[in-house]
């Protein structure tokens, strides 16, 4: 498709947009007993694995989303689509009104990319060298450059480990390092795969506010994944899961949360050890007169439960909570299974 079709096909406030995109992976099999490997002379065996079929789906520009879905489900396959490290098997990708297949080093002036198992640095350097790399390779202007470097540095509390060789690092240093560094150039779009793999809770805490602050702020475009529903949940307005390829469900949490009936926690706090018999409600814990239930809103609605609670003497206080992310997803992934 010619950049103009591009442009024609998808809105420019749209940020990333897929039609029918369908990825197809060749897994040649391999079997090492004696016999395997003759069989795997003459005649090999191989695998076409539908990473991605027929994925659909846009996003404006300056939204946050969530990409989920269980593993092998197609998600970094998606992030290499979209940063152009892969070629579609079939299907039309626009990044930016961009191809990033045809257009990758136009696009990439534009797009920040960050995968938690891998680095950008330079391992045997102190991390400003490789950051000084970038502003030489990128031609990133040394007034954006100076201005990036000293914002990163104060936001994400890397000003101890810029003389630092990458290889020293931790973890949870060397992932704020590379965010840094992905950032340096100003990019509009962020794609991060699994950005919070192995953060302690504190650094974990640091990388997400401050993803939160650069797409409130500034308008940075996000799309991440992660398997840690909660940082999810705590990140993103939207969701898009995937499995097996295709997209599953695109909306918001708590639409997610009614897909699967729509759980709800329900603590209620008694006296005198008095602990009440919720019907249609699963009894999760019950400790010093703290009782927590499981109930489906959907089978018992709000009103109807406040009745229920209101008819017993000894319940003191009531807090209803919404069910855990992670539990919900935890179902969903079941149901697909
Ligand atoms: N380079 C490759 N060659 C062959 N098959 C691949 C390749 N990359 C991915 N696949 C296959 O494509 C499918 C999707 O993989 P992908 O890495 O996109 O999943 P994912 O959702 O990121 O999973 P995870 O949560 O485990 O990281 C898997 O079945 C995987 O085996």
């Amino acid at each position: 498709m010619s950049e103009k079709a591009l442009t024609d096909t998808f809105p420019t406030a749209s940020a990333v947009s897929l039609f029918n995109v369908t990825k197809n992976f060749t897994q040649w099999q391999r079997d090492n007993s004696g016999k395997g490997i003759l069989r795997n002379l003459i005649k090999p065996e191989k695998k076409v694995i539908a990473a991605l079929s027929d994925v659909a789906f846009d996003i404006g520009k300056g939204e946050f989303v969530a990409y989920a879905g269980p593993n092998g489900a197609g998600k970094s396959t998606t992030m290499k689509l979209l940063s152009g490290m892969l070629l579609p098997t079939s299907g039309e990708i626009s990044v930016l009104s961009m191809s990033p297949q045809k257009q990758r080093r136009e696009l990439m002036s534009k797009l920040g990319v960050l995968f938690g198992n891998r680095t950008e640095l330079w391992w045997d350097h102190p991390v400003i060298q490789s950051f000084e790399w970038k502003k030489v390779v990128w031609n990133i202007p040394e007034p954006l450059y100076r201005k990036n470097l000293a914002m990163m540095t104060e936001l994400l509390d890397i000003g101890g480990l810029l003389k630092t060789f990458a290889r020293e690092l931790s973890l949870g240093q060397r992932m704020r390092a590379d965010l840094a560094m992905m950032l340096l150039h100003s990019p509009e779009i962020i794609l991060l795969d699994e950005p919070t793999l192995g953060l302690d809770v504190v650094a974990k805490r640091q990388m997400i506010d401050f993803l939160k602050k650069i797409n409130r702020e500034d308008g940075v475009t996000i799309i991440v994944t992660s398997h840690d529903m909660d940082d999810l949940e705590e990140m993103a307005q939207r969701i898009l899961m995937i499995a097996d390829g295709k997209i599953a469900y695109d909306g918001d949490f708590d639409g997610l949360r009614k897909i699967t009936g729509n759980l709800t926690r329900v603590v209620v706090t008694t006296e005198n050890g008095f602990r009440p018999a919720l019907q249609n409600a699963a009894l999760l814990s019950s400790e010093n007169g703290v009782h927590e239930f499981e109930i489906d809103l959907a089978q018992t609605p709000i009103k109807t439960l406040m009745r229920l609670l209101s008819e017993f003497d000894g319940v003191c206080d009531v807090e209803i909570k919404k069910a855990p992310i992670e539990q919900v997803i935890a179902s969903v992934y079941s149901s697909w299974k």
